[in-house]
């Protein structure tokens, strides 16, 4: 059973299950998916949505690859926050003990926000005890350049309410250095990634040519963005860098640095974390059926050159969706 399919059988939400696949538009890449078929049972409504053109897809080559891409999506919607909660520990703690067992290491990367709330079941029983956190490297999508103590900062939201409560070794969470420039900053991130790769820790995407890390743990802002890729800024075409900077986010504070799309695409796992009803309307445009605008949200830019993403949604969330 797959994770996705453990997390699905494992839920004690909503049984309604809907499987869900459309053709993408003529004038986006043509993307295979590979998703399977959900098994019947005890699980959260899943949805299974077409895919969508990657940021990647301005580059030919990487068009042409997306063409042939192996992708498997699917949305997982819970009553409760709290059985969302459980469900994404069980969900990292599976892919923790896989990937660590296959590659001696588990690179996790963490937005800011709303998603570290919802990890906090991963700090206590059983996880706290079953999962080998020394097998883990933790890293973020993206930073607030602001002092590590204060309190804009991801890596301190991170600390306070998930870091400092499991044994994760110090020199295994990678932070921004908080003495740099944004440009600096970026510029450091990338050296740091660079060097992960060369020792192994962090796998290479064959196919991209960019790090695979093993799981995003991400969320969404009500406007759609993921990381600090907003809405129409010219960021979310970045198709060479590993790691850049923004210095007029429009959501503050200003000067940020970013993964890039082309990383986050190359992805093994994302697991994308909204709840609530003030995203509902992005919800709604990234996984209906019917285009309402050209102009793809950040978050429909997410698209895994060769991996599994999975939707946890809770009902305000997935409000405005039909069919659900
Ligand atoms: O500014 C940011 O916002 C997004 C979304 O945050 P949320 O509280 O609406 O979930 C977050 O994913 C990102 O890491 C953060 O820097």
């Amino acid at each position: 059973m797959s994770v996705s399919a453990a997390v699905a059988a494992a839920s004690t939400s909503r049984t309604l299950v809907l499987a869900r696949h459309r053709s993408p538009p003529a004038s986006r890449v043509a993307a295979t998916s590979r998703g399977r078929p959900f098994s019947s049972g005890p699980h959260p409504l899943a949805v299974s949505p077409a895919t969508r053109a990657p940021a990647m897809a301005t580059d030919g080559a990487a068009a042409a690859a997306a063409a042939g891409s192996k992708k498997k999506k699917e949305v997982l919607i819970f009553d409760a926050e709290e059985d969302l909660a459980v469900s994404l520990a069980k969900y990292t703690a599976e892919l923790s003990a896989k990937l660590a067992a296959e590659r001696g290491a588990f690179t996790v990367v963490l937005s800011g926000g709303s998603l570290i709330k919802n990890i906090r079941k991963l700090a206590e029983p059983p996880y706290l005890d079953s999962v080998d956190w020394s097998k883990w490297h933790v890293f973020w999508v993206d930073e607030r350049v602001v002092p590590k103590d204060h309190e804009d900062s991801n890596y301190k939201l991170a600390l306070d309410g998930f870091l400092s409560k499991v044994p994760i070794p110090t020199g295994q969470v990678y932070a921004i250095n908080d003495a740099l420039s944004a440009e600096g900053a970026a510029d450091d991130y990338e050296t740091c990634l660079k060097q992960l790769v060369k020792n192994g820790v962090i796998a290479m995407s064959q196919s991209t040519g960019f790090p695979r890390f093993d799981v995003m743990l991400l969320g969404m802002g009500p406007d759609g963005h993921i990381a600090s890729l907003f809405p129409g800024h010219p960021l979310v075409n970045e198709n060479k860098k590993w790691v850049t900077y923004i210095k007029d986010s429009p959501k503050p504070p200003p000067e940020r640095i970013t993964f890039t799309f082309p990383v986050i695409n190359s992805s093994a796992y994302v697991a994308m974390v909204v709840t609530g009803a003030g995203k509902a309307g992005a919800v709604q445009k990234a996984l209906s059926d019917k285009q309402t605008s050209s102009d793809l949200l950040p978050v429909e830019m997410a698209v895994l050159q060769d991996g599994e993403f999975t939707w946890f949604t809770d009902k305000p969330a997935v409000s405005m969706l039909q069919n659900k």
